[in-house]
């Protein structure tokens, strides 16, 4: 951590200026997908910045050559993907009519072109051991079946758009809207371009990792292809798919979600992730491992921390996968004894959000060498190398801006929570140049899931709140994942419940630490962070003013009307909500709602399917019944992820700042 917070220097003097400020959310770069060649020489990896003119993440390739030169690349291009035998890149980039295709570049030669011409953006490319295919993911247009028909419209008569008839149980997905009649396929191509080949059919959805058997004859996938799939969210299964005659069969058969398939470089042992589903709110995910024929399934790892990516390496001899520990996450090694050991710290691409916990993605080199992402609290994620245990930070894409800033410092803060015996994990950020002597107003920022853990990443968000001269607090309350799955199950059909004291505790030690104004305290937090922010000023009149952010209000009306309703009353509540209502009632804020006195703002996107805006508008509603000081902050267009695009993460602090300045 210490050689890690060394890259950004805490030593600018304070001006406004050095103060890290909103228009700086443009300035930041954040590196994502390393891609190390197959002989460890070279780093290709995304940087992305933001467009000022079109409000919006972007992103190029860079490389850091042989020789430690670090080179553009290739223009608005993503998924770099080297060829086994180093020699080509694959990567989706733009056609010359702004469609995305698969490309290929020929490093000798210095030439690149389009493989494919296709009307859907690829995902999930993979090369063939043998480098002559490369396999990938495309949404292909289902049947249409017209339901009722119109008489033909005049030539160039204007009428009204025709009605959308919905039949299909999962009909509009958060951020991508109303669903089209589409699935997702497994397709190859040829290395040297040409036609697409379709393996895979049926109105199912086919995606995640493409693991090639070392023949080059078969691709493992895993996909829900049950009957009644849409009624078994969690259920997915690894598949085998045969190219020589597009024959399909399921490796894996257990209820529960199976996925991300790698194999052993000599074939035999074939690597997964899942679990027996309990119908748990959360379950740790676990490595597995099978032979190739499907047979002698067990588990790899007794380890309580989900396990993702395993990828096989024959320097480590064994499988490489990432976990998030206690808000940290990491790379580590399993052999094919179960024998563990982890490699990495800080693992993450963060940049201008929230503090979520996450490992970024990671590949591996024939001599061991491994590329991935690091961040801390003081920097956004770069682009980093791991040698034998000597890890480099080669990149520093935002030294240029953040040298010349006093960041908020971050520090670590354990405690016991109030209800049982439990000890709860949280940060504190406290404004730059902090002096303890002087007293702070306070912010309690709660995170959403409320299976997701905040950690030890860059958060552009809170930054901004310190500048502004709070101390931001966060913590990850019983319910928090990256301590195990009774910690996070301690909310299992409890939620809110002691979640909410783990939070008062938190905020009564970080007072007890003398430079918080106690009459100064504010609280916010978004989607499940929304819930608990409710739940806290339906409990408490401590907070001088709150902001809400996408929440639920009503666990019945958001239990059918989340995008994701095949999935809430099943794995959140004991059942559907009319057969337990009187359940669904009792953990909802609603319930609260006349014991508020807080001022509260709810700040929810228009067009946020999974916490839809109904739940604040019922909220805002009651508040002003209730005469109480309240505002309701629509952001239009956006999804759940509110501060997706940077003008509404600068709208979204802004407008969370200016509602606690104007309730001191
Ligand atoms: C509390 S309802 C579900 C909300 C959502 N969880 C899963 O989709 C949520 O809390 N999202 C978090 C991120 O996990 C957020 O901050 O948006």
């Amino acid at each position: 951590q210490k050689q890690l917070s060394e890259d950004t220097d805490q030593t600018a003097k304070s001006t406004n200026d050095s103060l890290f400020q909103p228009k700086d959310i443009f300035q930041l770069e954040f590196a994502s997908d390393a891609q190390i060649s197959p002989d460890g020489s070279t780093i290709v990896y995304r940087r992305n910045w933001f467009d000022i003119m079109n409000d919006r993440s972007v992103g190029d390739l860079w490389m850091i050559n042989a020789a430690g030169k670090h080179l553009p690349m290739i223009e608005s291009a993503t998924s770099p993907r080297w060829s086994p035998d180093g020699t080509r890149l694959a990567y989706v980039g733009l056609d010359r009519n702004g469609k995305r295709q698969l490309f290929c570049h020929w490093f000798a030669e210095d030439r690149s072109t389009a493989l494919t011409h296709l009307t859907e953006s690829p995902s999930g490319i993979t090369w063939s051991p043998d480098g002559k295919q490369i396999a990938f993911f495309m949404s292909v247009a289902a049947k249409a079946k017209p339901f009722a028909t119109l008489p033909a419209k005049p030539k160039g008569a204007k009428w009204a758009d025709p009605p959308k008839m919905i039949t299909k149980l999962r009909y509009r997905s958060d951020g991508a809207g109303f669903l089209p009649d589409k699935f997702s396929h497994l397709f190859v191509v040829s290395a040297d371009g040409g036609s697409p080949r379709q393996l895979t059919t049926g109105d199912f959805n086919h995606n995640g990792t493409v693991a090639w058997t070392s023949d080059s004859k078969e691709i493992l996938i895993s996909a829900n292809r049950h009957e009644d799939h849409e009624y078994q969210p969690n259920n997915s299964e690894i598949y085998r798919v045969r190219l020589a005659d597009r024959s399909i069969t399921a490796v894996t058969d257990r209820v529960g979600p199976d996925g991300s398939p790698a194999i052993s470089d000599d074939g035999k042992t074939i690597a997964f992730v899942g679990y027996d589903d309990k119908f748990l709110g959360n379950q740790t995910q676990t490595l597995y491992v099978m032979d190739s024929d499907g047979g002698n399934k067990r588990k790899l790892l007794e380890f309580d921390r989900s396990v993702g990516s395993p990828k096989w390496s024959n320097f480590h001899k064994g499988f490489l996968f990432t976990y998030v520990d206690q808000g940290n996450a990491k790379l580590a090694v399993v052999s094919l004894d179960g024998e563990m050991k982890k490699l990495a710290d800080n693992l993450g691409s963060n940049c201008i959000g929230r503090p979520y916990a996450g490992p970024s993605s990671f590949t591996v080199a024939d001599n061991g060498a491994i590329a991935f992402c690091v961040t801390t609290p003081m920097m956004p994620g770069e682009l980093a190398r791991l040698d034998e245990g000597d890890l480099q930070v080669l990149t520093h894409l935002n030294n240029d801006l953040l040298e010349h800033k006093v960041l908020g410092e971050v520090t670590e803060q354990r405690f016991p929570s109030s209800a049982g015996e439990l000890e709860i994990q949280s940060w504190i950020m406290v404004p730059p140049n902090f002096d303890p002597s002087k007293k702070y107003p306070l912010i309690l920022e709660i995170h959403g899931g409320p299976f997701a853990a905040y950690g030890d990443v860059f958060s552009a968000e809170l930054q901004l709140m310190a500048s502004a001269g709070y101390v931001v607090l966060y913590v990850n309350p019983r319910g928090s994942t990256s301590y195990g799955q009774d910690f996070a199950n301690e909310i299992h059909h409890n939620y809110p419940g002691q979640d909410y004291d783990d939070l008062m505790s938190a905020v009564d030690t970080v007072i007890a630490n003398g430079y918080v104004d106690k009459d100064r305290l504010y609280v916010t937090g978004g989607s499940g962070g929304g819930v608990l922010t409710a739940w806290i000023i339906g409990s408490t009149n401590r907070f001088k003013a709150a902001v809400v952010a996408k929440p639920v209000i009503n666990w019945y009306s958001f239990a059918l009307t989340s995008d994701a309703y095949n999935f809430f009353y099943k794995y959140w509540f004991p059942g559907l909500p009319w057969d337990h209502t009187e359940h669904y009632m009792k953990r909802s804020p609603i319930s609260k709602v006349g014991n508020v006195e807080t001022p509260t703002m709810l700040l929810t996107g228009e067009a946020d399917y999974r916490t839809p805006i109904s739940e604040s508008e019922q909220y805002y509603q009651a508040l002003k019944l209730r005469k109480i000081d309240a505002a309701m902050v629509r952001i239009p267009g956006a999804s759940h992820g509110i501060a997706a695009r940077p003008s509404h993460l600068l709208a979204k602090v802004a407008y969370i700042l200016k509602w606690f300045a104007t309730h001191p």
